[in-house]
C-alpha cells in the first residue's frame, strides 16, 4: 500500500489547518502520525480516509484519488478518536454494517475480541461508556482487515490493562497479517516502541518524518560543559538547548552526521520529550 499525498491544503473558511503538505507512507508498517493538539493530525486522517474534501492538492492511495474513487475506501478503515458507530445501533448492528463495507472483514476476529474486551454484542452504542466506544472502534479496525487501518487517539477511557491488551493486538496481527496501521496519540511514550516510522505535524505542517532508525540516528542530545558542547554542534540544527547545573544540553538535528571527537556524551531522544521541546519552540515563537 503507497499512499502520496502531494501539496494537500485544507483550509475552513480564513483558517488554514493543513499548509501544503507533502509525503509519501508506504506499508505494510506501523506509523506514528504525532504532534500537539490542534496540528491537524486529525483533519489529515480525515482527509484520507475521505471524510473530507482537500482544499488543494492530492492523495492518491495506490495510484487512485481518494475522491474519485470511492472503491480505494473499502481498503481504508479510520476508527475517529469519538467513535463513528451510529448511537442507536446496538454493537452487533455496528459490527454487521462494517462487515458489509469491508470485503476482508474477519467476522472470526470481531466475535473473538467481543469476547477479550468484555462487550456486550446486544448493549447499544449510546448506553456505552468511553472506554468500551475505544474497545468497539478496536473490534472494528481490526476486524476490518483494511490495508490502511486507521486508529486516531483509539484508546479513550481505556485503563492501561486494555491499552496492553490493544499493543499486543496491534502485534500479533502485524505479525500474521501485515498492513498499514497509522496510530496517532498522545500516549507516545506507552506506543513509540511500536513505530517503525513516525510523522511529526506541527501547526499543520510536516515537520519531521523519519523511520524509527533514522530518528535514533538524526535526533540526539549532545551533553556536556558549555564550551565543548558549542563546539560539537556548530552548524547543527538546534531544536533545544538548556543548562541544569553545569551541565549543557543541546537536542539537534545531526543530518546523519556522527559527532565525533569532542569531549560530550550523546544520549538518544524519547519521542515524548522531542514533543515537549517542540511546544517550547512554538511557545518562544510566540505562536
Ligand atoms: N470543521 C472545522 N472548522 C474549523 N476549524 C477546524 C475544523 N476542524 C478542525 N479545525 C481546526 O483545525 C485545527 C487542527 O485540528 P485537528 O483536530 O486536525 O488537530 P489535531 O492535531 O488532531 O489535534 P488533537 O491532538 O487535539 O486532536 C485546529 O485549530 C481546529 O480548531
Amino acid at each position: 500500500m503507497k499512499i502520496e499525498v502531494r501539496d494537500v491544503v485544507k483550509s475552513y473558511k480564513h483558517k488554514t489547518v493543513l499548509k501544503n503538505i507533502t509525503f509519501t507512507m508506504e506499508g505494510p508498517k506501523i506509523i506514528g502520525f504525532l504532534g500537539h493538539n490542534g496540528a491537524g493530525k486529525t483533519t489529515f486522517l480525515n482527509l484520507l480516509a475521505g471524510l473530507i474534501a482537500t482544499t488543494d492538492g492530492t492523495i492518491l492511495v495506490n495510484g487512485d484519488n481518494v475522491f474519485n474513487t470511492p472503491s480505494t475506501l473499502r481498503d481504508i478503515c479510520f476508527i475517529a478518536e469519538s467513535g463513528n458507530f451510529q448511537e442507536e445501533m446496538t454493537i452487533a448492528q455496528a459490527l454487521k454494517a462494517n462487515s458489509f463495507f469491508y470485503p476482508k472483514w474477519d467476522e472470526q476476529l470481531a466475535q473473538r475480541l467481543l469476547q477479550v474486551f468484555a462487550l456486550n454484542p446486544k448493549e447499544k452504542v449510546r448506553s456505552l461508556s468511553k472506554g468500551m466506544v475505544s474497545a468497539l472502534g478496536i473490534i472494528t479496525g481490526f476486524a476490518s482487515n483494511a490495508a490502511i487501518t486507521i486508529f486516531d487517539e483509539p484508546y479513550i477511557g481505556l485503563d492501561v490493562a486494555a491499552r496492553s491488551m490493544f499493543y499486543d493486538l496491534l502485534i500479533d496481527q502485524q505479525i500474521d497479517n501485515p498492513r498499514l496501521y497509522i496510530l496517532s496519540t498522545h500516549l507516545i511514550d506507552e506506543a513509540s516502541e511500536l513505530f517503525e516510522e513516525i510523522f511529526i505535524l506541527q501547526e499543520g505542517q510536516l515537520l519531521l518524518q523519519k523511520t524509527t532508525d533514522e530518528w535514533h540516528k538524526h535526533i540526539v542530545a549532545v551533553k556536556g560543559n558549555a564550551t565543548d558542547v558549542a563546539a560539537a554542534i556548530v552548524d547543527l540544527e538546534i531544536i533545544d538547548q538548556h543548562m541544569f547545573m553545569q551541565e549543557m544540553t543541546a537536542i539537534v538535528h545531526t543530518g546523519g552526521h556522527p559527532i565525533e571527537g569532542y569531549n560530550v556524551t550523546l544520549e538518544s531522544v524519547s519521542l515524548q520529550d522531542m514533543l515537549v521541546y517542540l511546544s517550547k519552540q512554538k511557545a518562544r515563537s510566540g505562536k
